[in-house]
């Protein structure tokens, strides 16, 4: 039996598509969902262990901690899961605009969902990790998916693009820790994958932001992880899939 691949976020768009990618290599996946769709039954039925788990309940992460505890040793770590919210809108008349979460309720959920879950995990799975890696320096992986706004900035998502930084800074902390047998690198997607509702007046004013205008699709993703798990020498680093945003 091979060492899993543990991959965070897997009922949709990138992290199904890359726990599709490895089972079709033969690899074993385990994968975390918060809500279950129909992907979530055909994973399971390509071979895929999945965990329910809602990264905000915290009995949920303990218990899940101690289920992945459980094993020998783990090829790899993708932290993928993540929540994409707006800062709350506020107004000098209003207490708090009609919106569903208080200023300090989307800083704890940005910060638990993509630092403090991704944090715990490591911290738990280190001698797993190391043993994931054979005899080889650099033999087993941690990525932390992070996005183009840790460097930048968002003005109307600033709990979030502070908790993807502060995930890329783990980076560095445990690509220190974790040598030499465990690389960790963050990869920072800009434009990846619309979602549904992106109407086509949004989707023009993104892809302007960018020297290349387009969609980049899973497979940018995808490639660059098998870059990354192929690697022997890559650790503690940023690989931006941004279409040159800095530039514009
Ligand atoms: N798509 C893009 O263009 C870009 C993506 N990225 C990053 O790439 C990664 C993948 O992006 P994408 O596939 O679009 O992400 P999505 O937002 O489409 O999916 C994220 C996954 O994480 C899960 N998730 C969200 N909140 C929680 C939680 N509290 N507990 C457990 N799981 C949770 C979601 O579950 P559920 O279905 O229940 O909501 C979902 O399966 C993310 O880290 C994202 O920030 C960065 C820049 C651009
Ligand atoms: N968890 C998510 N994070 C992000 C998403 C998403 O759909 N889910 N989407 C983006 C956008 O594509 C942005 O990069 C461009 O508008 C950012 N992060």
């Amino acid at each position: 039996m091979t060492s899993p691949i543990i991959i965070t976020g897997v009922g949709k768009r990138i992290g199904y598509a890359l726990a599709k990618h490895f089972l079709a290599q033969g690899q074993r996946v385990i994968g975390t969902y918060r809500s279950h769709y129909a992907s979530i039954d055909e994973l399971t039925t390509l071979g895929a262990t999945l965990y329910p788990c809602d990264f905000y309940d915290d009995a949920q992460v303990r218990f899940l901690i101690a289920e992945l505890a459980k094993l020998p040793q783990i090829r790899a770590i993708i932290h993928n899961a993540s929540d994409w919210l707006p800062d709350p809108v506020l107004t000098k008349n209003e207490s708090l605009k009609s919106t569903t979460f208080a200023p300090s309720q989307v800083l704890q959920r940005m910060m638990q969902v993509h630092v403090s879950v991704p944090y715990q995990l490591n911290l738990a799975l280190e001698a797993q990790l190391r043993a994931g890696a054979g005899d080889e320096i650099g033999g087993s992986d941690v990525i932390h998916i992070t996005d183009y706004v840790a460097e930048k900035g968002s003005q109307k998502h600033i709990a979030y693009a502070a908790s993807k930084a502060a995930l890329h800074n783990m980076t560095l902390s445990f690509a220190a820790k974790f040598a030499p047998e465990v690389k960790v690198n963050s990869i920072a997607p800009a434009m990846i994958l619309f979602n549904a509702g992106d109407d086509a007046a949004y989707q023009q004013k993104t892809l302007a932001k960018a020297l290349l205008p387009k969609e980049a699709g899973n497979a940018e993703i995808i490639e660059l992880v098998d870059y990354l798990l192929n690697s022997r020498y890559v650790t503690g680093r940023c690989h931006n899939v941004d279409g040159g945003r800095h530039l514009r």
